[in-house]
């Protein structure tokens, strides 16, 4: 169980704001942390790894004291059982990817850091440096290094944001493998929708350092939004315009519909969404 409950002054864009959060995680949860740039997703996940300190508050994990304004306590990076993936991979360029894990470890054990690449699928690349792999690749070894020292807490933050559709897919799946095997409890930023939805049990909405939405991602994205008659979720294939209007392809079960889309802006190819109708009235036929 991870206890988060901190105040910290931040300086954004638009001037100061605080950061005020109470959360509470259960064991093995997965957890997303979304909401728009400078929101403070990053900084709350730094405040638990202990790289960035709050101003009050406590965190404790696992029924362990991390950090208390009151007590003095403040537990450095290396004393906390937390694993961290960042967008940019972050490994040693002149390090192999085997030297990378070894170098994570508190004891380098060379079997148990093969078996960590075995779980990433990279055990072929072992010897490898990493800027002649590619960015799906470099980010498997991240989370082999993050899971080096036996984390129980996985922090991840948006960690497959710089690759393409396809690959993100793929470590999406990874993750989600990654974190039931490990029974780790891992918090996610993410500003993807569709990797929500993918991965989280919860998704904690934050905003100008505030939770303004809790829940499951249907409940947070879907239930309180639309007061449709019908809905159905799908993913968007195709966007294209006609004349002034975009009309989306989206594949919903094993039908695929096209639809005019009202804002442009809001929608991707690859996004994850809804389509409803307020005034539906289905006509039912005996196939
Ligand atoms: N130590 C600090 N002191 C003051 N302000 C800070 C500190 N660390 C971060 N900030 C500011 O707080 C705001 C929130 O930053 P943070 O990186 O947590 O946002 P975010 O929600 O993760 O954004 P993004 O999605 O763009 O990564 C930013 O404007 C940042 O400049």
């Amino acid at each position: 169980m991870i206890r988060i409950n901190i105040e910290k002054e931040l300086l954004g864009d638009g001037g100061r704001f605080s950061l005020r959060l109470d959360l509470h995680i259960k064991k093995g949860e997965f957890v997303t942390l979304f909401g728009r740039s400078g929101s403070g997703k990053t900084t709350v996940l730094r405040m638990i790894s202990g790289l960035e300190k709050p101003d009050r508050g406590k965190i404790e994990i696992d029924g362990k004291v991390y950090f208390d304004s009151e007590k003095g306590i403040d537990l450095p990076p290396q004393k906390r059982n937390i694993g961290f993936v960042f967008q940019n991979y972050a490994l040693f360029p002149n390090m192999t990817v085997l030297e990378n894990i070894l170098f994570a470890m508190d004891r380098p054990d060379r079997e148990k850091a093969i078996e960590l690449l075995k779980t990433v699928h990279l055990e072929d690349l072992k010897d490898r440096y990493p800027d002649t792999l590619s960015g799906g690749q470099q980010q498997r070894v991240a989370v082999a290094r993050a899971l080096a020292r036996e984390p129980s807490i996985l922090l991840l933050d948006e960690p497959l944001s710089a690759l393409d559709f396809s690959i993100r897919e793929k470590l999406q799946e990874e993750i989600k493998r990654i974190h039931r095997v490990f029974n780790l409890t891992t918090i996610l930023v993410s500003h993807d929708k569709t990797e929500v939805f993918k991965l989280s049990d919860r998704v904690v909405w934050i905003e100008k350092g505030r939770i303004i939405k809790e829940g499951s991602p249907r409940k947070v994205f879907i239930e309180k939004n639309i007061s449709g008659k019908f809905s159905f979720i799908g993913n968007v294939l195709q966007i294209k315009k006609a004349d002034t209007i975009y009309i989306a392809t989206i594949e919903i079960g094993d039908n695929l519909v096209e639809v005019v889309l009202s804002d442009r802006d809001e929608i991707s190819v690859g996004d994850k969404v809804i389509v409803s109708s307020k005034a539906f009235n289905p006509v039912v036929k005996k196939l």
